[in-house]
């Protein structure tokens, strides 16, 4: 097994995500596809926003990238290095997450989770390294005077910049984040798409998130991933990726977002509401 190095594209071969049923034989329950055949590419150094509408996928495709549930089909890739094959511990030295799901922090405060993610490295003697790497990943989201207090009493969104901080210190070669500007207001969400920009291209890593914010991702993303409508009963739904502006300007956004009341303009990003029909 090669050793993917910083700097390596993230690339999805045929891949299929979902779920399998489980239980006893004469009660499982039928395998159910999300997303089928996907033949996708994350570039090192930039920014990649999975796009779609609600219950398209987003999470059950991030999921399976990070290796949180198995593929139904396909392989996963960093630069020549088979993610899907590694063990649990291999990956988590590759591979940094940032889900939706909170977790009882208990008493810890934001230095301490960060530290956390040092985890996977960790080594008699390195803790003058691991304190680095902590004191350098809070400070990557503005987080260091958040280092002390406990997570319990941070806001939401000062909790979030303390787990991507998590996510930093553990050094990935590969950062994937499930919404992460959920939490967060305006100004707040344009910052951390700023800041995951300088990451993916400071660290010549490939980031990938998906997010509810097209406008902003539209805004912010270098590349896309877009999950489209839905274009039969039981069909998957069609992935198509690119570079945003290509992706929004050939309406492939439009096409994937847009309502009988809304749609989205390629002039000016936004999404706004269609004049009301002549009678
Ligand atoms: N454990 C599960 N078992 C079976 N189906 C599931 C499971 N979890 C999610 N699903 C289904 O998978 C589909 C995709 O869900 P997913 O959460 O990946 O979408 P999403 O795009 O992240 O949605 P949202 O934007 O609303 O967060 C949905 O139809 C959902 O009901």
């Amino acid at each position: 097994m090669s050793t993917p190095a910083s700097g390596a594209d993230l690339t999805l071969d045929g891949v299929t995500v979902g779920y399998s049923g489980g239980g006893p034989i004469a009660r499982r329950r039928a395998t159910t596809v999300i997303l089928a055949d996907l033949h996708l590419r994350a570039r090192a150094g930039r920014l990649t926003v999975l796009l779609g509408g609600n219950g398209s996928g987003k999470s059950t495709l991030l999921r399976s990238v990070a290796g949180l549930q198995p593929l139904l089909a396909g392989t996963v890739s960093l630069g020549d290095a088979r993610l899907d094959r590694l063990s649990p511990p291999e990956r988590a030295a590759r591979v940094a997450v940032v889900l939706t799901e909170s977790f009882d922090p208990g008493l810890l405060r934001g230095a301490d989770v960060v530290d956390l993610g040092r985890y996977p490295h960790r080594r008699r003697g390195s803790a003058a390294v691991d304190s680095q790497a902590v004191h350098e990943a809070l400070a990557a989201v503005h987080a260091q005077d958040l280092a002390r207090v406990p997570l319990v009493r941070m806001s939401d969104g000062q909790r979030q910049r303390v787990m991507i901080a998590r996510a930093l210190a553990q050094e990935p070669a590969l950062l994937l984040l499930d919404e992460p500007t959920a939490f967060l207001d305006a100004p707040a969400r344009l910052e951390l798409l700023a800041v995951l920009q300088r990451i993916a291209a400071g660290r010549g890593i490939p980031v990938v998130l998906s997010s509810h914010d097209v406008e902003l991702a539209v805004r912010s993303g270098h590349d896309a991933w877009l999950v489209g409508a839905p274009t039969s009963q039981g069909v998957p739904r069609p992935v198509t990726s690119g570079p945003v502006d290509r992706l929004s300007e050939n309406g492939s956004i439009g096409a994937a977002f847009d309502t009988d009341a809304v749609a989205f303009d390629v002039t000016t990003g936004r999404f706004g509401l269609r004049p009301p029909a002549a009678d």
